[in-house]
């Protein structure tokens, strides 16, 4: 997942992009970047690292201009490599710069099209800079000198058409505007909102619309799902419908643990979605195991919590903080490896042994992915003193992997790809392990049916991949490509940014 935000204000927009990234920091922590356009220039600063590391005064001071695009990475493609930190530039046509979350799915045929067809060079080995230089190609075939926002939506018609996968993207254009748009899936979420301010009104883009609320905008609307959204350098706002056939079926995998909580996407607030998934999963147990014997629902933070809380309150089982969680170690299932991973479970988390002393205690997680977490805390609770541990997954098994900007491309690294419940439960040593139905988290996430939203991708449970262009074949080469042991090799990958004066 990564974190993208555009923002064309009144006056210098550098310290509000950087507030923002701040804000999607939970969407990707390995690198980070801005760029703003000062007139027809536009400055770049982009690196390896957390947004609060990247970015220094010295470059905050270089970032002038009243707007810009920022970017907050968790690779699902090419190299770790700087070089690949976004947002990525192109200077023809027009010079555009782009934030891209999300992952392509025939970004091969693309490349080799780019190559081509369309005589364009690529220097690194992301999909985002295909995405922006399939854009650039769509627009360039405008073929004018000055376009208009209607140009830039049949460019992105001219993506859409193109390209498969996940994609959300902002992108500017020096001296024009900044524009947003959504795939045809709507997969992975984009949302627009306003401020007033003495000198107009300012216009921003963002993943979430947490980044919205914190920077002092109001949402508008989430971008539709093969929607553009274009505000113009002088503030006016134009969208339009670019795909053929839009149908919205957002990424369940937002609401069970990327988005943060106080956000809405298509909405739908991510909070209480979570809170009926604990709802659910109460009612699962009160259904197979009404004579439970659970003392204590203890989560495990973050993100379980919502859905913790309201599981013990439904239960009517006391509900206890029993870990406490170091505030300086960040969301460990998106770093990088599985060794850091591994060890910063510990890091992260340390057990209060009174809450576990001889009580049978049900640990909540949000989800178990490659059971990193619950294997740890699960030996965590036991060392503690607990008399049974048992565990609950607000989230169904995750046996598939995910294409879509979710970097799990491996099914052979997921604790129940091929196993059964019990199986995994006796892999992560616990006493008895629930997990949710998908068709109750469907229900928990859709509001019962009262949500505009019909349908979800829910490949990472089920293996159904919205875009229907996912083969046996695609999965396999990525399983290859993308396996812990391949992304440690890409590590020495070139570090040579061909790109805008970056400074160190
Ligand atoms: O089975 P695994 O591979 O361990 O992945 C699942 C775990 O990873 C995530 O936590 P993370 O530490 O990333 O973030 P959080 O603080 O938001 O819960 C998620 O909330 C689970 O706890
Ligand atoms: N997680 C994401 O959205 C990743 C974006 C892009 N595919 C990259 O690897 O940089
Ligand atoms: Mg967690």
């Amino acid at each position: 997942m990564c974190g993208i935000v555009g923002i064309v204000g009144k006056s210098p927009v550098n310290q509000a992009l950087y507030d923002s990234l701040l804000v999607l920091q939970h969407r990707g922590q390995d690198a980070a970047g801005i760029v703003t356009c000062q007139g027809d220039k536009l400055h770049l600063r982009k690196d390896n690292g957390l947004a609060r590391d990247v970015f220094r005064t010295r470059h905050m001071i270089q970032l002038g201009g009243n707007m810009g695009v920022g970017h907050v990475r968790y690779p699902t493609a090419g190299a770790a490599s700087s070089a690949e930190a976004q947002p990525f530039y192109v200077n023809s046509p027009y010079g555009i710069v782009l934030a891209h979350n999300g992952n392509l799915t025939n970004a091969e045929d693309l490349k080799r099209d780019l190559f081509v067809e369309d005589l364009r060079h690529l220097n690194t080995e992301s999909d985002s800079e295909i995405l922006l230089n399939v854009f650039a190609h769509e627009l360039q075939l405008q073929g004018k000198l000055r376009i208009d926002e209607q140009d830039v939506f049949r460019a992105v018609a001219g993506v859409h058409r193109r390209c498969r996968g996940g994609y959300a993207a902002v992108a500017m254009i020096p001296g024009f505007g900044v524009f947003g748009f959504r795939d045809p899936h709507g997969i992975r979420p984009l949302v627009y909102g306003r401020r007033e301010t003495d000198l107009g009104t300012e216009y921003m883009i963002a993943s979430e619309s947490v980044a919205l609320d914190t920077i002092g905008f109001s949402l508008i609307a989430d971008v539709a799902p093969g929607e553009a959204v274009f505000i113009s350098v002088d503030g006016q706002i134009h969208t339009r419908q670019c795909a053929a056939q839009p149908i919205l079926s957002p990424c369940i995998f937002e609401f069970v643990y990327f988005a943060r909580p106080d956000s809405i996407i298509d909405n739908i607030s991510v909070h209480k979605a979570r809170s009926r998934m604990g709802k659910k999963l109460a009612a699962k147990i009160k259904r197979e195991w009404s004579n439970h014997d659970i003392d204590v629902v203890i989560p495990i933070p973050d993100t379980s919590r919502t859905a913790a809380l309201q599981l013990a309150n439904q239960l009517g089982v006391p509900y206890s903080e029993g870990f406490i969680k170091n505030r300086y170690i960040g969301r460990t299932f998106i770093m990088p490896g599985q060794q850091v991973r591994k060890k910063s479970v510990r890091q992260k988390l340390n057990a209060i042994d009174l809450e576990f002393r001889k009580k049978n205690v049900l640990l909540v997680d949000d989800s178990i992915v490659r059971g990193t977490t619950s294997q740890q805390i699960i030996q965590m609770a036991r060392d503690a003193g607990a008399h049974r541990v048992y565990f609950a997954s607000a989230a169904p098994p995750v046996r598939f992997p995910n294409v879509y900007g979710i970097d799990m491309p491996a099914a052979s690294e997921l604790i129940a790809h091929g196993r059964t419940e019990d199986e995994v439960a006796r892999e992560l040593g616990a006493d008895r392990l629930i997990f949710q139905e998908l068709g109750d988290l469907i229900d928990a996430v859709q509001k019962k049916g009262k949500s505009h939203v019909d349908r979800f991708d829910t490949s990472v449970f089920d293996g159904l991949y919205v875009t229907g262009d996912v083969t046996p074949e695609y999965l396999q080469a990525l399983e290859a490509n993308r396996n812990d042991g391949a992304k440690t090799a890409y590590g020495s990958f070139s570090e040579n940014v061909i790109d805008l004066y970056n400074s160190a």
